[in-house]
Order: C-alpha cells, then structure tokens, then sequence
C-alpha cells in the first residue's frame, strides 16, 4: 500500500489500472510560488515542493509516500494547466501539427528508500481536427491537465510519432514505478 500524494484522477487511474494498491491524500502545494520558467527546473521545484508539504504531514513510517508533477513544454515554452477555455485554446494550437514533451517528474520515498525521477515523453502531432479541437474545448476535458492534451483521449489520433511512455505523459511513468515496487 502507498500514499499518493495528489489530487489527479489521473494519476489514481493510472496507480489502479496496474494493480498498485493506494490511498490518495493530495496537498496544496503553491505552484506559483516557483521562480523559473524552465520547463525541467519547474517540473522538479514543483515535485519537491509537494513532496516536502506531504512527507512534513504523513510522513513514511506507516506507508512509503509518491508524489509527482507534469508539465509541457512545446517551442520551448512551459505550459502547465490551462487558466481557462481560452488558455486551452492558445495551448493547443500552439501544440497542433507541432513537436511537444511531456515532462513528468516523481519522488517516492520509504523507509527503505528514496527515489526521484524524470521522465520525458515527446510526440509529433499532426495539425488537429478544429471542430473536434472546438468540441474538446467546449467538453471542459482539456482542464487540469498539464497543456491541456489527453494523449490517451483527445491527442490519439493526431499522434505521428512518440518517444517515451505513455504513462509519463499521462502523469506518472508507471513502467519505473513497478520496478522499484518489485
Ligand atoms: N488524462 C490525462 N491527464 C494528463 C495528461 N497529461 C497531463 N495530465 C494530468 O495533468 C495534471 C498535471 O498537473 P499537476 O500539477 O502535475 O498535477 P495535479 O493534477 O494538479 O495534481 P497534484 O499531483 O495534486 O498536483 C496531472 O493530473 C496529470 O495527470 C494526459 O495526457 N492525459
């Protein structure tokens, strides 16, 4: 059994499709409160910071602690979750028929252990379909996700190439998760 330490349901999702047992107790970690525009630094400063607010809270003493943050970076510019429809709007165009990198770091610490990683998953894109981009928009599905794209959902058929996990874009690089679980 493990803690994670967020409030995605993705991340929950991704932890029960590969049968690892969790309770999910997420934090409040203030993401503008970090400096530094570099999409790599941010993701770290981001994971350490929600890292440090729930190991002070639960500790690891009665189960090991993971937490983990995404952000995107396309033309070399950070996009985290989008403010509003409009954000989302900007995000994807600026993503559609263009090279994108999900970045994806996670800390998980035990008492055995501590292990930090980060993972980055790159996808080219063909342009988007814009009614089905207007659609995805209007549903709301691009809110609380880093760039606001679902590669899993909305970004599937628009995949020319990927290098990387899935799972890391999606969050959290559930295929290094097992090996240190094993
Ligand atoms: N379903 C889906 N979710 C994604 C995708 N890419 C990023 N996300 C989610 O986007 C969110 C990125 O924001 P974060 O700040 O890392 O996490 P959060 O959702 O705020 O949750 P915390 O861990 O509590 O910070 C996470 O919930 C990721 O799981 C994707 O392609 N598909």
């Amino acid at each position: 059994m493990i803690r994670l330490g967020s409030n995605s349901p993705t991340r929950a999702k991704i932890l029960k499709d590969n049968g690892i047992e969790f309770i999910q107790n997420g934090g409040n970690f203030d993401e503008d409160s970090i400096k530094t525009t570099n999409p790599k630094s941010f993701c770290y400063e981001a994971t350490k910071g929600k890292f440090e607010e729930l190991y002070k809270k639960y500790g690891v003493e009665d189960m090991p602690l993971l937490v983990a943050d995404s952000v995107v970076t396309c033309n070399g510019e950070l996009l985290r979750k989008a403010k509003d429809l409009d954000d989302a709007r900007r995000m994807l165009e600026l993503q559609s028929g263009n090279k994108t990198s999900v970045i994806t770091c996670m800390i998980y610490k035990s008492k055995k252990m501590e292990y930090i990683d980060i993972s980055i998953t790159t996808y080219k894109f063909v342009p988007f379909d814009k009614t089905h981009m207007d659609e995805y928009i209007s549903s709301g599905e691009c809110m609380g996700k880093a760039g606001a794209i679902m590669v899993e959902g909305f970004c599937k058929p628009y995949i020319k190439s990927v290098k990387g996990y899935e799972s890391t874009a999606m969050g959290l690089c559930v295929e290094k998760l097992k090996m240190i679980l094993k």
